[in-house]
């Protein structure tokens, strides 16, 4: 197998105070490789969002780093630095924690893309981008107050793309959606590991959906294992 594009080193999380630390996330070990997509499963509370947030370095690490290509990503009590926040960028379960949602979808991805400093075309990014997330492109021109729900999650996954990341993290994507609409979207998310050739994380309460990711990773009381 090639080489992990991602590799979570003893990620932990606790909360509380000093004293007296509750742990959300015990130290996890796990890898994400080019191309594939891992699902992330568990009930309701226990820790899967807190172990997207820290891969994804909205969450600073109690313990453990995350590596990415083999450098530091984020790691204990460190968020990312600016110059390799691209790496990792994330679909979250409502689009409008990534979009706001007065600002037309196309004026939101040419800021996350100066604001991230990707260089390049950012017109031909956002057509690429729409087109991955199969996003009809006129929708571009409107705020996401404008779009269906289904349309912001392929909005919110066309931002995420255009950046160029090398890992998307899903955060319970289509749990806002009814069956059709929800059935479209993960689609949309399956196929962005062929389409990218980066890996895709997919935290997610549906286990139909899981079965069609390569690998599971289940979360339970704070403990990762990978289950298939
Ligand atoms: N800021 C916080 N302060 C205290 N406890 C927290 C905090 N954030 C999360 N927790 C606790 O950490 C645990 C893991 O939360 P997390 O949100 O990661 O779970 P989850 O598996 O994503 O749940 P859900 O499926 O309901 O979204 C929970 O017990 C939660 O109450």
């Amino acid at each position: 197998m090639s080489a992990p594009v991602l590799e979570a080193c003893g990620i932990g999380a606790a909360y509380g105070t000093r004293r007296r630390p509750v742990t959300a996330l015990h130290p996890a070990d796990f890898a994400l490789h080019a191309g594939e997509s891992v699902a992330v499963i568990g009930r309701s509370g226990a820790g899967k969002s807190t172990l997207a947030e820290i891969v994804l370095g909205l969450r600073a690490a109690s313990t453990g780093h995350v590596l990415v290509h083999g450098e530091r990503f984020c790691g204990a009590g460190r968020t990312p630095h600016a110059a390799r926040r691209h790496l990792v960028q994330g679909v979250p379960q409502d689009a409008g924690a990534s979009l706001p949602p007065r600002v037309p979808v196309r004026a939101s991805i040419e800021r996350a893309l100066a604001r991230l400093g990707v260089p390049g075309d950012p017109s031909a990014r956002i057509r690429a981008a729409a087109d991955t997330a199969s996003l009809d492109p006129a929708l571009l021109e409107r705020t996401p107050r404008r779009l269906s729900g289904g349309q912001a999650q392929r909005a919110a996954i066309a931002r995420a793309v255009a950046v160029g990341p090398d890992v998307v993290v899903a955060d319970e994507p289509t749990s806002a959606l009814d069956a059709a609409t929800s059935a479209g979207l993960a689609d949309a998310l399956l196929s962005l590991p062929a389409r990218t050739g980066g890996a895709l994380l997919l935290v997610t309460h549906d286990d139909a959906l899981a079965a069609r990711c390569d690998r599971v990773l289940t979360v339970r009381d704070g403990v990762v294992e990978q289950t298939r």
